[in-house]
């Protein structure tokens, strides 16, 4: 055991005078200081052990169990505090590990590493409590430091703490903001502008997303054209077109259940993907459609309505079909698409279906 004595009296480089010359009269910032005062590292060296230790040697790591203090007479060592904690660097006469030698078998709460060749006082719990006798008024006054440190420090701990969950709160109300705004672009790739359904690119995208979680085995396809919609530009205008086509829309929105699609495919053509099992249910989504754009027309065209008034509807020919869930869009479409070709042949305004295994014409 190297009492160390000897280097003490001369070396001792007295950081501020002795504490228990006027204890009470401190600041705070001096009663949380680390340094040891040549009195106390004088009356502490009487009790512990002088150590070399090498630059990279580690002292204790965090969680050990200590029951030790450390003063460092000469040399550095770093203190780590982990995660993103700021950590020290100590030098001559500062202490570490107080908490070990107060309370005994105490869980470290910073690993520590000599960073420079240091001679270290090591100071153990049980050669603590001998020192009481030999001067009790400098051990309370280190005790009464010793505490206020670990008070300070955890006061300190605790507004970084609140600060880091302040700053967390802010970048998870950041990242909500971030999520809804890509929620509400993609649901505007997703959505024609001029009607509010969704394109061909949603349309995709959402088989895409059923496919994943799984298809029903067959569903219906009814597929929407506009007849002689070209006439209507031609004669009323572009925004009296915008304005039947937003028509043929809202029927299709009103007709779609949850778990339907209404989407306007491009140019003046819809479509209907509905959950059906059988063409009945199918012909029902592609009459309605039909039947509600004459019914329109009717309205429109009633005696004393101004005959060159901008029509609200046009007529509309409908190919429907069944499909089968595992199938692709092509073929669905395929199959759809040669119904609503016999649809307008015979004149348009009607509902036509593809049976699977019908021949084609
Ligand atoms: N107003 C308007 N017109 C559009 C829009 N997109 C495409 N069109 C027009 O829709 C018309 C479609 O013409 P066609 O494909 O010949 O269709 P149609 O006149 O209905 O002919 P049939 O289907 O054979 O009865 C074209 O004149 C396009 O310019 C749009 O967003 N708004």
């Amino acid at each position: 055991m190297n009492r160390g004595t000897a280097a003490l009296t001369g070396s001792a480089r007295p950081v501020r005078s002795a504490m228990s010359a006027a204890p009470l009269s401190l600041r705070a910032s001096e009663m949380s200081s680390a340094v040891l005062s040549a009195g106390e590292f004088g009356l502490f060296a009487h009790a512990g052990r002088m150590r070399e230790a090498r630059a990279g040697e580690p002292l204790f790591r965090r969680g050990d169990l200590g029951t030790t203090m450390f003063v460092i007479e000469d040399g550095e060592v770093d203190l780590h505090f982990g995660d993103d904690l700021v950590g020290k660097r100590l030098g001559p006469y500062e202490f570490f590990g107080e908490l070990g030698l107060l309370i005994g078998n105490h869980a470290r709460t910073a690993d520590a590493v000599v960073a420079r060749d240091a001679r270290l006082l090591e100071l153990h719990h049980q050669e603590f409590e001998s020192l009481v006798d030999r001067d009790p008024i400098m051990v309370g006054a280190f005790l009464r430091r010793a505490i206020t440190r670990v008070v300070l420090n955890e006061q300190s701990l605790i507004r970084r703490l609140r600060r880091r969950n302040h700053d967390l709160q802010a970048a998870l109300d950041t990242l909500h903001a971030t999520t809804r705004q890509l929620n509400q672009t993609e649901e505007l790739v997703r959505t024609d502008e001029l009607t509010g359904l969704y394109n061909r690119r949603g349309l995709m995208l959402h088989l895409d997303e059923c496919r994943t979680i799984g298809m029903p085995p067959t569903m219906g396809l009814v597929l929407v054209d506009c007849d002689r919609f070209k006439q209507v530009n031609d004669h009323h205008g572009h925004v009296a077109g915008d304005r039947v086509l937003q028509s043929v829309a809202s029927i299709l929105r009103a007709v779609v259940g949850p778990d339907d699609i209404a989407c306007r495919l491009g140019g003046d053509e819809f479509c209907l993907v509905v959950r059906a099992g059988t063409a009945d249910e199918v012909m029902r989504f592609a009459h309605y459609v039909v039947r509600t754009a004459q019914s329109l027309l009717e309205l429109d065209g009633e005696p004393g309505d101004d005959a060159d008034a901008p029509p609200i509807i046009c007529p509309l020919s409908v190919g429907a079909c069944l499909v089968a869930g595992n199938a692709d869009w092509t073929d669905w479409y395929g199959r759809a698409d040669l119904a609503l070709y016999r649809a307008k042949r015979s004149g348009g305004d009607r509902v036509e279906w593809q049976d699977a295994h019908a021949p084609e014409d």
